[in-house]
C-alpha cells in the first residue's frame, strides 16, 4: 500500500469506474470493446523497431499489427507511436551510459546517482568491536579485573591474560586475546574484587569480529544506486568523502500559452498556468536539475529564440503541440530542423506528445497543454529519458522501461479502442483503484492518486493486472513487488540475520 492512503470517506466520494472516457474531439463516450481474456502477470513492452543511426525516427514503422493512423491535424504525415515503443524510443534516444560523472561531497549526493560501485575502502568493522558495555574478559571466570577501562575512540587495545577483565565500552576496540564481552548487567565484582558472571559466557559473545559487515575491496552497492540517505551513511562508514554521480541533467521549462495567468483566479477567458507550478518539482524529483521555468505566450519567435539560445539538455514545453492557429511547437522545430524520434503516441490523454532531438544532447520534450495530457507525457517521454539520462537502472528489461510494479484492478476499466489508457488510480487493499476525474483536462484525479494505471487498448477486466505508473512521490513496491539490490549471502561465521538482536 502507498504511504498515503486516502482515508475511506474522501476516497469513496473520489472512487468511480472509469465510464467518461471521451476522444479527443468530443464524439462521446468510446464504444466498449472485449477486454483481453486472461490477466497477465506483467504487462511487457512492445517491442519496437528503433530508427537507424541516420535514419530519420519518422520512417521507423511502429510495431503494431495495424496500419499507423495519421494524427489529426498534420494532414496525415504524422505516425503514432505505440505507448511502449515511445517510451523505449526515449531510452533509446539516449547514450545508455547516462550523464558525465562528478565527484561531490557525501552530503551533496543526496538523490543522485552513483556513476561507480560503491566499493568499501575499509574492513568494517575496522577492528574487534565490543558490540556493549560491560567488560572484555580472557578464559574462564572469575576475572582479576584490571584498573583502566576501555573507551571507545580512545588509546591503542591492551592485552589482557588468562583470568583478566577490562571495563570496556560499546565500540572500544577489543584488547587482544579478550574471549567474550560480558554485558554490565550479566556481571558482578564480588567482595575481593573479582568478576563474576551471572549467565554463562560463550566465547566470542557480543564481539563483532573485524570485517564482519564487509572486507576492504567488497562491493556494497552498484553504479546506478540512488544516494539515498542509508547511501550516505554506508558509504561514510565505508571510508568515502565524496563520490562519483552522475551529474544531474538540467531541463528547462517553456510554458506556451496567452490564455495563462500566474496568479490570481481565473476571468474573463484567462486560466491559471497549472503547469508552471506543477512541472518543476516532478521534473526534480525524476532527477533533473530545473534551471528556469519561463511562460512565453504565444510567440513563435519567442519560441524560436528560446530553442536556439538555450543550453539546456532538456527542454519541456507545453502547450501547442497541436495543429491550431497558435500552435507553434511544430513549425519551430521544423524551422529548426530538428529529428522528431516521437511524434504523437496512441495513449489517452496526451496523444499530440512528442520527443525531439534539438542537437546531440539537447532533446525536447513537447507536452500537450491538457494538464493531465501533459502528465501523461512526463511520465511516457520525460520519465524514462531523464532515468536513462541519469544512469538510473530501468528494470531488468534490457533497455525497455519497466514500471515497480503491477496490480490486480478493482472494477473494469473503459479501454480506447485503439491507444492505451493512463488512468490515475489509488491503491487500497492491494488492487488498483480508478478514480473519477481523469479527463484530459482535469488534475482532480491524479491529485488524489498512488499511480497512473496501463489500461491496454480495449479496456481491462476487474481483477486483471494492470501496470502501475509510479509517481515520484509514492514508495515503489508498496503492493509487495521488491526494490532496491538484495542483500548477498551473509559472510558465513561472521554475523547472520540472526546474530544481530541485541
Ligand atoms: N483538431 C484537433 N484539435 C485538437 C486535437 C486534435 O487531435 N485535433 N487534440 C486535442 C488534444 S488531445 C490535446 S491534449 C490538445 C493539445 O493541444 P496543445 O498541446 O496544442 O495545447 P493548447 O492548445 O495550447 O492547450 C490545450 C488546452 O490546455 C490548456 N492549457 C495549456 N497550457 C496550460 C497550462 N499551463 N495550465 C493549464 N491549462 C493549460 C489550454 O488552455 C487548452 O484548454 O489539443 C486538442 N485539440
Ligand atoms: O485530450 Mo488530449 O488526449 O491529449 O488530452
Amino acid at each position: 500500500m502507498s504511504g498515503h492512503p486516502a482515508p475511506d470517506a474522501e476516497l469513496d466520494e473520489a472512487l468511480a469506474l472509469v465510464n467518461e472516457c471521451r476522444d479527443s474531439r468530443g464524439h462521446g463516450p468510446v464504444p466498449r470493446t472485449a477486454p483481453p481474456a486472461a490477466p497477465t502477470r506483467r504487462p511487457t513492452p512492445t517491442p519496437t523497431p528503433t530508427p537507424q543511426p541516420g535514419q530519420h525516427a519518422l520512417a521507423a514503422r511502429p510495431a503494431t499489427g495495424r496500419s499507423p493512423r495519421p494524427s489529426q491535424g498534420e494532414g496525415g504525415h504524422r505516425e503514432i507511436t505505440p505507448w511502449p515503443a515511445a517510451r523505449v524510443r526515449a531510452v533509446q534516444a539516449v547514450p545508455r551510459s547516462g550523464g558525465a560523472p562528478v565527484s561531490v561531497p557525501l552530503d551533496q549526493a543526496l538523490g543522485l546517482i552513483l556513476a561507480a560501485p560503491l566499493t568499501a575502502l575499509t574492513d568494517l568493522p575496522s577492528f574487534d568491536t565490543s558490540a556493549m558495555d560491560g567488560w572484555a574478559v580472557a578464559g574462564p571466570g572469575p576475572w582479576a579485573v584490571r584498573a583502566e577501562g576501555v573507551l571507545a575512540g580512545h588509546g591503542l587495545a591492551v592485552a589482557l591474560a588468562d583470568g583478566e577483565a577490562v571495563g570496556i565500552a560499546t565500540g572500544a576496540r577489543i584488547p587482544r586475546d579478550a574471549t567474550a564481552v560480558l554485558r554490565a548487567e550479566h556481571g558482578r565484582i564480588d567482595d575481593k574484587g573479582r568478576l563474576l558472571a551471572l549467565r554463562e559466557v560463550v566465547p566470542g559473545q557480543d564481539i563483532r569480529p573485524r570485517g564482519q559487515e564487509c572486507r576492504s575491496g567488497d562491493h556494497l552497492l552498484p553504479a546506478g544506486s540512488l544516494g539515498t540517505p542509508a547511501v550516505l551513511g554506508l558509504a561514510a562508514a565505508a571510508g568515502y568523502d565524496t563520490l562519483s554521480v552522475v551529474r544531474r541533467p538540467r531541463a528547462e521549462v517553456l510554458v506556451l500559452g496567452d490564455e495563462l495567468l500566474a496568479e490570481g483566479p481565473p476571468r474573463e477567458g484567462l486560466i491559471r498556468d497549472a503547469l508552471g507550478p506543477m512541472l518543476p518539482p516532478w521534473l526534480r524529483a525524476l532527477g533533473a536539475e530545473v534551471t528556469s521555468v519561463r511562460r512565453l505566450g504565444d510567440d513563435a519567435e519567442a519560441l524560436h529564440q528560446a530553442l536556439t539560445s538555450s543550453t539546456a539538455d532538456l527542454i519541456v514545453t507545453t502547450g501547442g503541440t497541436a495543429s491550431g492557429p497558435v500552435d507553434h511547437v511544430h513549425p519551430t522545430l521544423h524551422r529548426l530542423g530538428a529529428e522528431l524520434l516521437v511524434d504523437g503516441v496512441a495513449v489517452r490523454p496526451g496523444h499530440p506528445m512528442l520527443l525531439a532531438r534539438l542537437r546531440p544532447g539537447r532533446y525536447l520534450v513537447g507536452l500537450p497543454g491538457n494538464p493531465l495530457a501533459a502528465v501523461s507525457g512526463l511520465l511516457t517521454l520525460a520519465e524514462p529519458l531523464l532515468r536513462t539520462l541519469i544512469g538510473r537502472a530501468a528494470g531488468s528489461g534490457g533497455g525497455a522501461v519497466e514500471s515497480a510494479y503491477a496490480a490486480p484492478v478493482r472494477d473494469d476499466v473503459q479501454g480506447h479502442p485503439h491507444d492505451t489508457r493512463l488512468v490515475p488510480v489509488t491503491l487500497r487493499a492491494e488492487h488498483a483503484v480508478p478514480l473519477r476525474f481523469n479527463g484530459p483536462a482535469m488534475l482532480r484525479g491524479i491529485a488524489a492518486a498512488d499511480g497512473l494505471a496501463v489500461v491496454p487498448p480495449g479496456g481491462a477486466r476487474k481483477g486483471q493486472e494492470l501496470e502501475i505508473l509510479d509517481l515520484p512521490w509514492v514508495v515503489p513496491g508498496d503492493l509487495g513487488g521488491a526494490v532496491g539490490a538484495g542483500l548477498e549471502q551473509d559472510r558465513p561465521g561472521q554475523g547472520g540475520s540472526g546474530e544481530c538482536f541485541t
